[in-house]
């Protein structure tokens, strides 16, 4: 039987707060009474499990003599044929009044404090930590300014619950003082990597990507890697690419490319090879200082940048488009091969003080609905139209590359797989510019076009992309 209240706000009042012991003895009484029926399955149980095995090792040790004997042996057959129906059914009957108990327990939800009361509850001590000074450490000890009472201390859930709280609030501080409080209080391995999770959050929240990675340390082996993990190791390895000081040295080659089109018979491009998967390649030389006066001196772009610019999370930076390039398309079509037709226009990106590009994909993530016709991207072209002093080097954490920008060189990858499936390996960001100012030019090339272009397409029939 549940008895009802009217639920009022518990953390409110003394008086709320008595019905919640009422409420608490009779959710105890409840749940003590579906283990005292549990209690009676495990006994019963228990005890004749230990009859079976006394029968079975005293058969075990003296088996000959044991079988020889007729009814032994008979037993023996009679005892595995019906116990275990017996058992069996046994263990998965539902044992109907331990059920009400559960039921019961059920109903009371209504009665019990809900979120929005723990949360009030979490500002009730947040007050009083702010008005008398106290600390997490003294609260989690039981210690309320100066009266302390080890037995009223705080548990491991509590503390996370607070820290979880201050989060919110955003006193960082406070959150990782309850957090610490919780973890050394903790003692399951699963219970500490949910503390450890929470914290790694916060301190990514603050870009503090080395710290909170120090918390995916310890994570148990049976956890599977959650996205959060993923996106930290992407984001520890984006620091530490943009922080490397020395540039891996390519261990392909450097070449002149005369066969692309006809112009590149004339005027050979020079290569440099970067990485074979994705395919990438850096042309030196193949934006001319005219060219680049011309683009960043259009008052186009000139005026594009004293509007308040784009204010965004994932770029920092201030970027328009470019429409008239037909040359540098052409350029494109000398470097890759690929048709022009279709292709987005150039986009001008120019980075500030700090300005960076998370990571990102290209490619679109098209779905069978929302595909256009003319496909995704599947290769990126990238000019360097100004010299960078320090920072802003084009990385690729999946394959350890890092491309330093130099005025009038490009670089250029596929971001798609020969198949049409998404390679994840293309995965890049642009790094914080630290002096000077980064002007790039991307071009994004799309699929469909590229159709009768480049034999590496033949086998693909466009298919949607994948993630591997
Ligand atoms: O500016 C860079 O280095 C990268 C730019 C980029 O990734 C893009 O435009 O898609
Ligand atoms: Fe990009």
């Amino acid at each position: 039987f549940v008895k009802s209240y009217p639920k009022k706000s518990y953390a409110a009042s003394t008086m709320e707060l008595m019905k919640l012991l009422e409420v608490e003895d009779e959710l105890v009484d409840n749940l003590n009474g579906y283990v005292k029926t549990l209690k009676i399955k495990f006994n019963l149980m228990e005890r004749s499990l230990i009859d079976m095995s006394i029968e079975h090792n005293e058969m075990k040790s003296e088996y000959e003599s044991y079988l020889g004997n007729p009814l032994n042996s008979f037993r023996l057959i009679h005892r595995l044929h019906t116990s275990w129906r017996k058992w069996y059914q046994y263990a998965i009957r539902i044992e109907n009044n331990a059920l009400v108990h559960i039921e019961n327990a059920r109903l009371m939800r209504k009665m019990l404090p809900t979120s929005s009361d723990l949360q009030q509850a979490c500002r009730g001590i947040h007050d009083l930590m702010s008005f008398y000074d106290l600390k997490p450490e003294e609260l989690a000890a039981g210690n309320l300014a100066g009266h302390s009472q080890p037995e009223t201390g705080l548990t491991a859930y509590d503390c996370l619950a607070l820290g979880e709280f201050s989060v919110q609030k955003r006193k960082d501080d406070l959150a990782e003082a309850w957090y610490n409080l919780s973890l050394n209080r903790f003692e399951n391995k699963f219970d500490k990597y949910r503390v450890h999770k929470a914290w790694a959050i916060l301190l990514a929240k603050n870009k503090q990507f080395t710290e909170a990675f120090h918390h995916f340390e310890n994570k148990p082996e049976e956890i599977v890697a959650s996205n959060e993990v993923i996106h930290f190791e992407e984001e520890l390895a984006t620091k530490q690419n943009c922080t490397a000081v020395v540039q891996k040295p390519s261990r392909l080659h450097c070449r002149y490319n005369t066969s692309t089109t006809p112009f590149t018979r004339i005027a050979p491009l020079k290569m440099e090879e970067l990485s074979l998967d994705p395919y990438m390649v850096v042309f030196h030389d193949v934006v001319y200082d005219t060219e680049i006066d011309g683009m960043l001196n259009s008052s186009n772009f000139v005026l594009s940048l004293t509007d308040s610019g784009q204010k965004s999370e994932v770029r920092t930076s201030k970027d328009s488009y470019i429409v008239d390039a037909k040359s540098l398309n052409e350029r494109v079509t000398d470097m890759t091969g690929f048709s022009m037709e279709m292709s987005d226009p150039f986009s001008l990106i120019n980075y500030g003080l700090g300005g960076h590009y998370m990571l990102h994909y290209d490619f679109h993530e098209y779905t069978n609905t929302t595909r256009p016709k003319q496909g995704d991207r599947i290769a990126t072209v990238l000019f360097y139209l100004g010299e960078v002093d320090s920072g802003g080097a084009t990385i690729f954490p999946k394959i350890n590359i890092a491309v330093t920008p130099k005025k009038g060189s490009a670089v250029f990858w596929y971001n798609l797989h020969n198949s049409g499936a998404m390679n994840l390996k293309s995965l890049h960001s642009a790094c914080p510019v630290i002096s000077g100012s980064k002007y790039v030019l991307t071009k994004w090339i799309n699929e469909l076009p590229q159709m009768f272009v480049t034999p590496c397409m033949k086998d693909s029939n466009l298919h949607l992309p994948q993630k591997e």
